[in-house]
């Protein structure tokens, strides 16, 4: 048992070499069940963690979405900025033990383990896509680390109704994985009856590329984006090459020392917004913001810092040291280090 944790952790357990289970009926908040260290389990057991579910009413309901099967349907309208669900994991696997041990002695540990989850929490587990506990992990997981950049950091993390969120090129939600938190925000006003999207890759690839990557996840893609006209999706490719090639501009301008039309800072932007790439507008908006304070454009400094802010926060949290400099400088731009550095 985790040594500075309360009495409710049961283990170590059913230990193969140093990788242990651990269990615990009501972590988080409908229990959790770990495969790793005696180490990482007591970082666990000494971690704070945010489950929401007990909480508050979900704003989204699962449905059946033909050629995807299950996703999560909004059930009324989300705002920007709102964080749809907070949610604590159910299983925990250590990375290098998922893709190196025996595959019989790692089926019989996963089910040995997933038995030691409240009824609930198993029924929920057992739903995510996948014919196999390995696969369900395997395929539904997202790649924590708990233990800095230690070798046996890297842990991969099931949250089963997360898992229920199917992918678009082009989603309404962001998410963020604060220590153990799995953290979902809308990145756009989102209507009922929307379905709920996350990206499952880096979404500024070209379409050949995502295509790629969503094929090694043992799928094509049938979003709205990719089944645009091959005409829209030449136009979003050329959009993407666009931004790199203007962004790739201004930065060797800048350093450089060269003059640069600031304007270009608000036409990136504006090339993230018609490609839909709410997601990633926090860098844009605070690229535009800096180049419009370097040429003493008050009033435009002052916009896309506040966007800027307003985007950070959604894309890494209301901590983020970003949002909070960009915050500084919508507020009093003559006084930033950036106010007319290039005039
Ligand atoms: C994490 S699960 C999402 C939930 C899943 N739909 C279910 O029924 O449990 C990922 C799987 O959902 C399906 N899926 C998700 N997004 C998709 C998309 N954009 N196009 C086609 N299939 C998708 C694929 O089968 C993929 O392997």
């Amino acid at each position: 048992m985790p040594r500075n944790s309360q009495e409710e952790w049961e283990g170590p357990d059913d230990c193969v070499e140093d990788h242990c289970i651990f269990s615990h009926q009501t972590f988080g908040s409908g229990g959790l069940v770990m495969i790793t260290t005696e180490r990482v389990a007591e970082i666990v057991a000494a971690s704070h963690v945010v489950d929401d579910s007990g909480s508050k009413a979900p704003p989204f309901r699962t449905a059946q979405f033909p050629g995807k099967g299950t996703g999560l349907v909004a059930t009324k309208a989300i705002r920007k900025g709102e964080i749809i669900m907070q949610r604590a994991p159910s299983l925990l696997v250590q990375l290098g033990m998922h893709f190196e041990l025996a595959p019989e002695v790692r089926d019989r540990l996963y089910t040995l383990a997933v038995e030691r989850l409240p009824v609930l929490r198993q029924q929920t587990f057992m739903c995510q896509m996948g014919d196999s506990i390995y696969t369900k992990v395997d395929r539904n997981a997202f790649r924590l680390f708990l233990d800095g950049d230690r070798e046996q950091s890297p842990h991969l993390g099931s949250f089963p109704e997360i898992s229920m969120i199917n992918h678009d090129c082009r989603p309404n939600v962001h998410y963020r994985i604060e220590n153990m938190t799995h953290i979902t925000v809308a990145v756009r006003d989102i209507l009922p009856g929307e379905e709920l999207t996350i990206s499952y890759i880096h979404g500024m690839i070209p379409r050949h590329e995502r295509h790629e990557r969503l094929s090694d996840w043992g799928f094509t893609c049938t979003c709205p984006h990719c089944t645009m006209s091959p005409a829209d999706l030449a136009a979003s490719d050329a959009r993407l090459q666009e931004i790199k090639r203007l962004e790739d501009d201004l930065e060797k301008k800048l350093s450089g020392g060269e003059t640069v039309a600031p304007e270009a800072g608000g036409d990136i932007v504006k090339l993230y917004q018609d490609e839909k790439l709410y997601g990633y507008l926090g860098h844009a908006y605070t690229r535009a913001a800096l180049v419009y304070s370097m040429f003493g454009n008050l009033e435009k400094a002052k916009v896309y810092a506040a966007e800027a802010a307003d985007a950070l926060v959604r894309e890494f949290g209301a901590h983020s040291k970003d949002a909070e400099a960009m915050r500084k400088l919508a507020d009093n731009p003559t006084e930033h280090w950036s106010w007319e550095v290039k005039l």
